[in-house]
């Protein structure tokens, strides 16, 4: 689903990813941990093609195509969602308007692909998805995260997902600023819309879900895999509950030991696994 190889990007004057790799298979879910200012966020928004983080070389294959030079518009309509850590407020645009936008883009989308895909009434369907995440009527009518709180950013960021249903599914910190009741409310919505369209025992969707603490991973079932990054690359990867009751046992400074280690993940063995 998504392959990154060899990926050097620019920030600015800096180089925060290196000769960065990562491979993530249709139907597989990868979590991805790192210390502040690792470069997650801007791992993400590269994938996106934010024109502000300059790719210096590498490739980004999105189902098989080079998508390393495509505007965000055409990966978003490819297929590509985000739930943005820090999304900006919208002063003047009502979410209702942005998911309207949103619906028509996935509209736009599906029609290319599948012809009888979209006879839903807007509203009703608005309705469900809104009641879902616990927003009143009222809430559709505010500007786009003016004013929100931490909690309702996120529930906001994942409302306008669940109406997109991108193949990829990107979550920056869904879990950031967010309590333990709506922790596992988006938990659950993140699985449904990874596990949306799913034949038995066949997942097609994928995700990347950036997170600090993992405590968001116990809601979310079967994780395939984890990845630390430092100084720009993938530095461990492996078992996720091996790889993150590790970091939170010895923090990420330990991480920086297993740079010589033949099998990184040999070296948390002894970690217990509370996840
Ligand atoms: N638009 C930008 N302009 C200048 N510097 C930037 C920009 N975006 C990112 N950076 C810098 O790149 C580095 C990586 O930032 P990034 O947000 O990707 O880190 P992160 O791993 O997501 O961190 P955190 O866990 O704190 O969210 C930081 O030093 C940051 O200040």
């Amino acid at each position: 689903m998504l392959r990154i190889e060899n990926l050097t990007v620019r920030v600015e004057d800096r180089q925060i990813l290196k000769d960065f790799n990562l491979n993530i298979n249709k139907g597989e879910v990868h979590v991805l941990l790192g210390p502040n200012g690792a470069g997650k966020t801007t791992l993400i928004k590269a994938i996106l093609g934010y024109k502000n983080y300059i790719i210096e070389s590498g490739k980004i294959y999105f189902k098989g195509k080079d998508i390393t030079n495509l505007s965000i518009s055409e990966r978003v309509s490819q297929g590509i969602g985000v739930l943005f850590q820090r999304p900006p407020e919208i002063n003047g645009v009502k979410l209702s308007k942005l998911l309207s936008v949103c619906d028509q883009k996935r509209n736009s989308f599906i029609h290319k692909t599948s012809e009888n895909a979209c006879d839903s009434d807007l509203d009703d369907y608005m309705n469900n998805l809104t009641k879902r995440v616990k927003f009143s009527d009222h809430f559709l009518e505010r500007d786009v995260n003016t004013g929100f709180s931490g909690g309702e950013v996120k529930r906001s960021e994942i409302l306008q997902m669940m109406v997109m249903q991108p193949d990829l599914l990107l979550f920056d910190e869904p879990d950031s600023g967010v309590d333990v009741e709506n922790v596992e409310l988006i938990a659950s919505v993140m699985r449904e819309l990874l596990d949306r369209d799913k034949v038995p025992s066949k997942q097609e969707k994928s995700g990347l879900i950036i997170t600090h603490l993992g405590y968001i991973l116990k809601f979310l079932g079967h994780i395939t895999r984890a990845h630390i990054l430092m100084h720009g690359k993938i530095l461990c990867s492996g078992n996720p509950k091996q790889i993150i009751n590790a970091v939170m046992k010895n923090g990420f400074e330990k991480c920086k030991e297993c740079i010589s280690c033949i099998d990184p993940i040999e070296s948390f063995k002894e970690v217990d696994l509370t996840l």
